[in-house]
Formats: structure tokens, C-alpha cells, sequence
């Protein structure tokens, strides 16, 4: 059991449950092939039945971990930070972001939008969820959407989130990785024939890295 003030701290958004936090190469969308930091904040109530971060679901079992402590572990590796969980949305990611922005830090975010949007950002990558939709208010900030398909019907939802971004935001279709074998095929053709979209790939899981 975590103390009163330590729950305090995290409502405040001066601590997060970290869950781990690692230097790779951003393997999705607009920025894949870039070197980044990646902070990864555990808990998400939204439940994606194929989500590759399960884990990272229960926000209770990832230590409460003050946002100096995360700033500081981050700049050592990289100007360059993305933001991702779990779903970080579930915090008020004011204090964080405005402590990597004060070290001169290009902050991206990977989210579902399904809560408020807290924090500054330099790149807000939305990737949105049928079960759970994004807030209204997140569409016209997306620099990018990124929709994931494990079927058919998925196509269908793309282009329902497409109609609420911006015109400049990029449009990415990513195959879910347990069925990609299946939906990459239909997602090529849907490319060819819809070229506003464009592909996404979970490069970093092809190049074995984190
Ligand atoms: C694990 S999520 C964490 C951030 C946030 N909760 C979200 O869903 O955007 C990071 C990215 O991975 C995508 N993702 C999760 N599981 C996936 C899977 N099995 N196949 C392809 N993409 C997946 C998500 O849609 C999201 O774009
Ligand atoms: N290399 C790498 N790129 C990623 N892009 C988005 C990721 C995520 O889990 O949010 C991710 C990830 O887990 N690893
Ligand atoms: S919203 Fe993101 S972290 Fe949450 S279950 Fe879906 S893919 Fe996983
Ligand atoms: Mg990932």
C-alpha cells in the first residue's frame, strides 16, 4: 500500500507509476527511425483485447517515481522523449512535460485521447480505441492518428476518426501485430486504392529492439 501523501503526489502528477523506461528507436509512424527516449507510465482501464502492454495495465504493481528522477534519467540519453504507457492520459502529465520543456526537451506522446489532455507537447501521436473513444477536444491537436487494425471493421473506424482530425494530420493504418499475416494484404490494398493513408509498422519488433 502506497501512503496518503504518495497518492497525493501522484493526483498531483509530481510522481508517476513508472514502469520502465528505455533508449531505442521510435519503430512507429511519423518519427520511426528516430532515436528516443521512451518513458512507459503504468495503468490503463481501457482494455484493448490485443494490447502488447498488458502489463503495464495495473498501475498499482509500477513504483511511484518522482518526475526529477524521470527527467533526469531521460536527459542523460536524449532530447528527443516519448511518452507512452499504459495509458499516460491517466495523469496530469503538466508536471512532467513542463520539467522536460524547461531542459529544451521535443516531447511526443503515444495515446488512446480517452482522457484529458494535460501536459505540453510537441507531437501527439493518437492512436484511438472503439471501446473506449478519444475526447472531443484531442482530434484537432493530433499530429498524427494511428489506427490499428485487426479486422475489417476496423477500416470503417479509421475513417470515422479520420473526419475529426486536422487536414495536416498524417494518417497511419498499423496492422495488430498477433494478426498481421492476415490484415497486412488488406491493408496494402486499402492504401493503394485510399492514399491519404499511409502504413505503419511496429518496425522495432522486425529489428528485435525494445
Ligand atoms: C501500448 S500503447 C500505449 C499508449 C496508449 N495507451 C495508446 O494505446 O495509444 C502504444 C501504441 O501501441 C499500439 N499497439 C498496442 N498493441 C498493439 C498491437 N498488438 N499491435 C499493434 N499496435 C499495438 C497502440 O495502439 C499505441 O499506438
Ligand atoms: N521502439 C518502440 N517504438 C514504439 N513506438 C510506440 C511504442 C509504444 O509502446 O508506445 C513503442 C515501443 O514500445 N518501442
Ligand atoms: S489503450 Fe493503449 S495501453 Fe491501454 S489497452 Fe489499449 S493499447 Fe494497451
Ligand atoms: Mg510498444
Amino acid at each position: 500500500m502506497i501512503s496518503e501523501e504518495t497518492r497525493e503526489l501522484v493526483d498531483r502528477g509530481v510522481m508517476l507509476p513508472l514502469m520502465e523506461e528505455f533508449y531505442t528507436i521510435q519503430g512507429e509512424g511519423f518519427h520511426k527511425g528516430t532515436a528516443a527516449y521512451f518513458i512507459r507510465i503504468g495503468g490503463c482501464d481501457v482494455g484493448c483485447h490485443w494490447c502488447d502492454v498488458k502489463e503495464s495495465w495495473d498501475a498499482e504493481v509500477h513504483p511511484p517515481t518522482h518526475i526529477g528522477q524521470i527527467v533526469e534519467n531521460a536527459t542523460k540519453y536524449s532530447k528527443t522523449i516519448v511518452i507512452t504507457g499504459g495509458e499516460p492520459l491517466t495523469w496530469d502529465m503538466t508536471e512532467l512535460t513542463g520539467n522536460l520543456k524547461k531542459k529544451g526537451c521535443d516531447i511526443h506522446i503515444e495515446t488512446s485521447g480517452a482522457y484529458d489532455l494535460t501536459g505540453t507537447w510537441d507531437w501527439i501521436c493518437l492512436s484511438p480505441k472503439k471501446i473506449k473513444l478519444p475526447k472531443e477536444e484531442i482530434y484537432p491537436k493530433a499530429n498524427e492518428l494511428k489506427v490499428i487494425v485487426f479486422n475489417k471493421h476496423d477500416l470503417k473506424f479509421a475513417e470515422e476518426q479520420a473526419a475529426k482530425v486536422s487536414e495536416d494530420c498524417i494518417l497511419y493504418l498499423q496492422p495488430e501485430w498477433s494478426n498481421r499475416d492476415k490484415v497486412i494484404p488488406m491493408i496494402v490494398d486499402y492504401v493503394m486504392e485510399n492514399p491519404k493513408w499511409k502504413v505503419s509498422l511496429q518496425t522495432h519488433k522486425y529489428l528485435n529492439i525494445p
